[in-house]
């Protein structure tokens, strides 16, 4: 799988394919039935399945101040694209000039001079071209006219609505239901960031924690989650506390795991955590006591709820 970050001199093995073009932010169901067509069609006419994605998404140029973090950094939304079996990813870098292109410019410039695309494939609720302009009827004129094919594939729903990753990152950031969030995409919700130190806290009192700062990704909603910690290819099921640490008169927030069986320094080191599922607020308890008893029911539910969503292994380039 290749990642590319312009269009200019694309490899010939990424041209004359079938692609798609979007955000792709998650990598939800409703994109892999996007992608189970796309390499369909890129078998059809013999060529890559190629998703055209935008780095940063439009919004946070366009309106900065009403765009939300995302869900997926552009390596991970690669990875889980790759597991589908997407063959490259162009992660474009977002301009105003790209931003300013007609949908009649972006299909010309893009998508035939550029990607010298045969198929495309979309779905219903897709929009290109200067504020969202084109929509897929537009699109099925412009291909059938290039001698292109054009698939729209009817959307992927959960409980009767359109899965979207709005919809997701609403689950996730507002009500912390990481587990309906990930019934909807194709992988656990995953973040990454540093580990620093905590107050020290954790060791004295029987669970030490791992406190990750730089996460560049959507947080959670305030609350203790059941998941799993990954540094590459090792991982630890994990009980991870979101929010402040009451009991101890702290109101800073913060995100600290303790990743259960682990007895490694990982201070400094990068991490990744996969969310599973919420188990309970946030609370201040009357005495460390109370709070230890409660944080080992939260290790016991989050080693049992690990063990029984264990996620795939870490996509590794080349496997
Ligand atoms: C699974 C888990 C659940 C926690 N739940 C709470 C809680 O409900 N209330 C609270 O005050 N602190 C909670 N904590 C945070 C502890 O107070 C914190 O880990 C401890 O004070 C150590 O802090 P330190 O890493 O800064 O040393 C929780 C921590 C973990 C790992
Ligand atoms: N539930 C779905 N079923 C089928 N196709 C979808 C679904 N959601 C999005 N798509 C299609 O996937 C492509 C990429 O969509 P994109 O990621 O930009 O949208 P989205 O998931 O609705 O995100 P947002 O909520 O941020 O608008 C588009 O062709 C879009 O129509």
């Amino acid at each position: 799988m290749l990642i590319v970050r312009q269009i200019d001199d694309l490899p010939a093995e990424l041209r004359g394919g079938a692609v798609t073009i979007g955000n792709f932010d998650g990598v939800h169901r409703g994109h892999a039935r996007l992608v189970e067509r796309l390499r369909m069609r890129a078998q059809d006419v013999g060529g890559p399945a190629i998703v055209f994605t935008f780095d940063p998404h439009p919004v946070r140029l366009l309106r900065p101040e009403q765009c939300p973090p995302p869900l997926t950094w552009t390596e991970r939304k690669a990875e889980l694209l790759a597991r589908l079996g997407v063959d490259g990813v162009v992660a474009y870098p977002t301009s105003r000039a790209l931003l300013g292109l007609s949908a009649r410019q972006f299909f010309d410039q893009i998508v035939v001079e550029k990607l010298a695309a045969k198929a495309m494939v979309e779905g219903p609720n897709f929009y290109f071209g200067r504020s969202r302009e084109g929509n897929v009827s537009l699109l099925g004129e412009f291909t059938a006219a290039a001698g292109m094919t054009l698939d729209v594939v009817a959307s992927a729903e959960e409980q009767g609505q359109m899965i979207s990753s709005s919809r997701i990152r609403n689950l996730i950031g507002d009500q912390g239901d990481v587990a309906a969030a990930g019934a909807m995409l194709t992988a656990p919700y995953r973040l990454r960031g540093i580990v620093t130190h905590g107050a020290g806290r954790g060791a004295t009192i029987g669970f030490p924690t791992a406190n990750l700062e730089g996460i560049d990704t959507l947080l959670p909603a305030h609350g203790v989650y059941a998941g799993v910690g990954w540094r590459g290819d090792k991982s630890w099921p994990a009980a991870i506390n979101i929010g402040p640490n009451p009991t101890f008169g702290e109101s800073t927030a913060k995100l600290e795991a303790h990743l259960i069986g682990c007895n490694e320094s990982l201070y400094g080191q990068p991490m990744e955590l996969d969310f599973l599922d919420r188990l309970r607020d946030v609370r201040r308890f009357d005495t460390t006591v109370e709070l230890t008893d409660q944080v080992s029911q939260d290790i016991a539910s989050a080693q049992r709820i690990a063990a029984q969503l264990a996620p795939p292994p870490p996509f590794r380039e080349g496997r």
